[in-house]
């Protein structure tokens, strides 16, 4: 895939504070890419950087393969922005905020209306055209901003903590209209401190720690080289301890649980193999006269994955 977001060695200081140290990142077209990491750790830094509101102290970044320090107009163009803070627009609809935005970019008049009636739409905002900015609540205000960065239709959208301070139901909508703008082919660079935010919405993640990427890459494979076996768990209406026996004699099983304190008892068994080796598993504890009714792979999620990366360095 070719990279929207590449950078090479990014740094940079707040004086002699250190905030980036040689960042290199590389977001692939297409992608929902997470970043991920605690307060501080550097994430608007370096997304202030990629949107060409600050300039780095050392490295190189580039949006849509433009220089961030030497084509800033192309990057602006290429790109959205959403900082973590609305801002306060007094007076003023959520119509005539698009319009206003519209014309910074400078969207011909007679295409305007068309187009903040679509993004109206795209966002659920429609009824609300005529109501009061301030008016709107706290997750309106997050899908009124976020049409507002689609106004030059870029292709990367940035967006800083979009998810914070929002209830679960305006999560859930905000993570179905980023779906659906993934759909209509947008690259999203998405932060958060709070992984489980992200965890269903990305294809991609990176996790940073005092302004140094610690990880970076697709989740499948970033999961699988955290976690080189797998775990399927199983349940079985036979005895549970003649299973763990027969489970603990199969090809490529690492270890065994039997999980008694839960409803139902069950097995979780974790294995190094491929899917031949799963399915010689299943067909092992078969042949062995176990009744297996449940047999599934559990998924770890990325807090854990999170966790192990930082090993405990973040608190
Ligand atoms: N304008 C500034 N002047 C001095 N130091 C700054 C400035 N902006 C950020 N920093 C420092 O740089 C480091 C990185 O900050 P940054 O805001 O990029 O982190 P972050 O990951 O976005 O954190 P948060 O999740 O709290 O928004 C922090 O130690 C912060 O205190």
């Amino acid at each position: 895939m070719t990279a929207i977001v590449e950078t090479k060695n990014l740094t940079r200081y707040y004086g002699a504070m250190l905030a980036l140290d040689h960042l290199n990142l590389h977001i692939p077209a297409g992608a929902v890419y997470g970043f991920i990491g605690p307060n501080g750790a550097g994430k608007t830094t370096t997304m202030r950087i990629l949107t060409t509101l600050l300039t780095p102290s050392g490295g190189e970044a580039w949006v849509a393969g433009f220089s961030v320090t030497h084509q800033r107009t192309e990057v602006r163009r290429a790109v959205g922005f959403m900082p973590d803070s609305f801002g306060f627009y007094n007076n003023m609809t959520a119509a005539e905020y698009l319009k206003f935005f519209a014309d910074a970019y400078h969207v011909p008049p007679a295409r305007q209306l068309g187009l903040i009636e679509d993004l109206l739409t795209l966002v659920d905002l429609a009824h609300k055209r005529d109501s009061d900015v301030m008016s709107l609540s706290r997750g309106m205000k997050q899908r009124l901003s976020l049409a507002r960065t689609l106004i030059h239709d870029p292709q990367l959208l940035i967006l800083d903590e979009p998810a914070s301070g929002l209830d679960p139901r305006a999560r859930v909508e905000l993570r179905e209209l980023l779906k659906e703008l993934r759909r209509l082919g947008k690259t999203i660079m998405i932060s958060s401190h709070i992984l489980t935010e992200l965890a269903e919405m990305c294809t991609h993640i990176g996790i940073i720690e005092r302004g140094k990427l610690l990880a970076s890459g697709d989740v499948t494979t970033i999961m699988r080289s955290l976690q080189p076996h797998r775990t399927f768990e199983v349940h079985v209406i036979s005895d549970l301890e003649q299973a763990a026996a027969a489970a603990a004699t199969a090809d490529h099983v690492l270890a065994v649980r039997t999980i008694t304190d839960d409803e139902p008892p069950r097995l979780e068994i974790d294995v190094d193999g491929d899917n031949h080796a799963v399915s010689a598993l299943l067909a092992h504890l078969i042949n062995h006269g176990v009744e297996v009714v449940h047999f599934t792979a559990q998924t770890s999620n990325l807090e854990e994955v999170f966790l192990k990366v930082t090993q405990g360095v973040v608190g």
